[in-house]
């Protein structure tokens, strides 16, 4: 069952008469007044606050001046967390620079510190822009599965001279490139319209955040209670890099692990979930590059699948989280300090996918719109107005 359903009389076919179908439906609007509650679950750096900031872009007013100008620090720091990673990481990696020259300018960023810079000056953008040129840094760049890289790096270096300007103000593509871990949890609330071929009216919608390292997933139960939806995101372009937290583990491994444990924990029984199999953007581009899934997952050479390697590895990465949902055998109790589950559900539910880009405005508005039909379909189905 996706949601807990309203309690409304089932449409009496002895009254055929169009105006008792009318009242049912209003006496359902009417009983339906609690939002719809859906909660973003998925590994770190899956997309969660990425699908909140497009909530906010597309049910919300957006972002306002005061917000963008928030978003400037953290934007900075994203282009200097970049740059420091990657050029502390061509000496491990025996990547050297190509230009002599730049070796002044890597000791300046290195000397500074994953911190950042105080404040960040026309010489401090002078020192990443000539770095940023330099062959071996982009050779170091194109090695990033091999260290802990934010995921939008060259989408803001590329964007450095824009970024440098005093009077810069981020756009939206900008605020959605922008990484900030999340801590604890947040919410946001908002209306959407419900279509005239369903009925019209406005649907309250509260969607939950949370953050998705290993050491924020204690905090989740909090907010299990009364949860409609689950989405839950996948990194699909992770399935070559290991994860921040422990460097030992494979990310898409990582979240396979926690997708099993979303589905068969006890207190998301009646939770509907619904799967975003996220980033085909870097995974596109990541594969169309020649990496392939294979080499971190062995089973892909016998995976049969139609379309260029791209559609494969994609149809692949949802048949492993599919897998999951088909096993049925019962699994001993866990409670580690990162995994919260206690049991888990032995009764058949029904999960859903979709391949989304989070970054992407249009891919979103679709796939809300497409789940948000579904979940009115669902609905009306179940009180028997279709
Ligand atoms: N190119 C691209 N970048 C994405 C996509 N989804 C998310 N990102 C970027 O990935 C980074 C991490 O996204 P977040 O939304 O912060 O991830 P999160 O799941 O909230 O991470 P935690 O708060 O640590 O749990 C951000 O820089 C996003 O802009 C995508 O589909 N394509
Ligand atoms: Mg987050």
């Amino acid at each position: 069952m996706l949601l807990p359903l309203p309690c409304v009389k089932k449409y009496d076919e002895n009254e055929s008469n169009s105006k008792q179908i009318d009242r049912e439906i209003k006496q359902w609007i009417k009983s339906y007044n609690d939002a719809i509650k859906l909660l973003l679950l998925g590994t770190g750096e899956s997309g969660k606050t990425t699908i909140i900031k497009q909530m906010k872009i597309l049910h919300i007013q957006g972002f306002n001046a005061g917000e963008r100008m928030e978003k400037i620090q953290h934007i900075r720091h994203n282009i200097h967390e970049s740059i420091y990673e990657i050029v502390r990481n061509m000496s491990p990696l025996s990547i050297p620079l190509r230009d002599p020259k730049n070796i002044q300018s890597q000791q300046y960023i290195l000397q500074i510190g994953l911190a950042g810079p105080a404040d960040y000056t026309e010489e401090y953008f002078d020192h990443v822009r000539s770095l940023w040129r330099d062959a071996g840094v982009r050779e170091c760049f194109k090695q990033a599965n091999e260290y802990q890289l934010i995921d939008s790096a060259e989408y803001f270096l590329d964007r450095i001279d824009l970024i440098a300007k005093s009077d810069y103000l981020p756009s939206d593509a900008d605020i959605l490139r922008c990484r900030q871990k999340t801590t604890g949890i947040q919410k946001i609330e908002f209306k959407v319209k419900v279509p005239k071929s369903m009925h019209g009216g406005v649907q309250d919608f509260w969607m939950f955040d949370v953050g998705g390292q290993r050491g924020e997933r204690k905090k989740w139960i909090q907010v299990f209670e009364g949860i409609h939806a689950i989405w839950f995101l996948v990194a699909c372009s992770d399935f070559d890099q290991n994860l921040r937290e422990d460097n030992t583990q494979n990310r898409l491994t990582e979240s396979l692990v926690l997708f099993q444990d979303v589905w068969q924990s006890r207190f998301l029984l009646e939770a509907g979930l619904i799967v975003f199999l996220n980033k085909q953007d870097l995974l596109e581009n990541k594969v169309s590059r020649g990496n392939t899934i294979a080499n971190y997952f062995p089973q892909y050479d016998n995976f049969e699948a139609p379309g260029n390697e791209y559609n494969r590895t994609k149809l692949f990465i949802k048949s492993l989280f599919m897998d999951l949902t088909k096993k049925r055998e019962r699994r001993n109790i866990t409670a580690s300090a990162e995994r919260f589950v206690v049991s888990e559900a032995s009764r058949t539910r029904e999960c859903y996918f979709h391949f989304t880009t989070a970054t992407d405005t249009d891919n979103v508005r679709t796939v809300f719109r497409d789940v948000h039909q579904m979940i009115l379909t669902h609905i009306l189905n179940n009180i028997g107005v279709y």
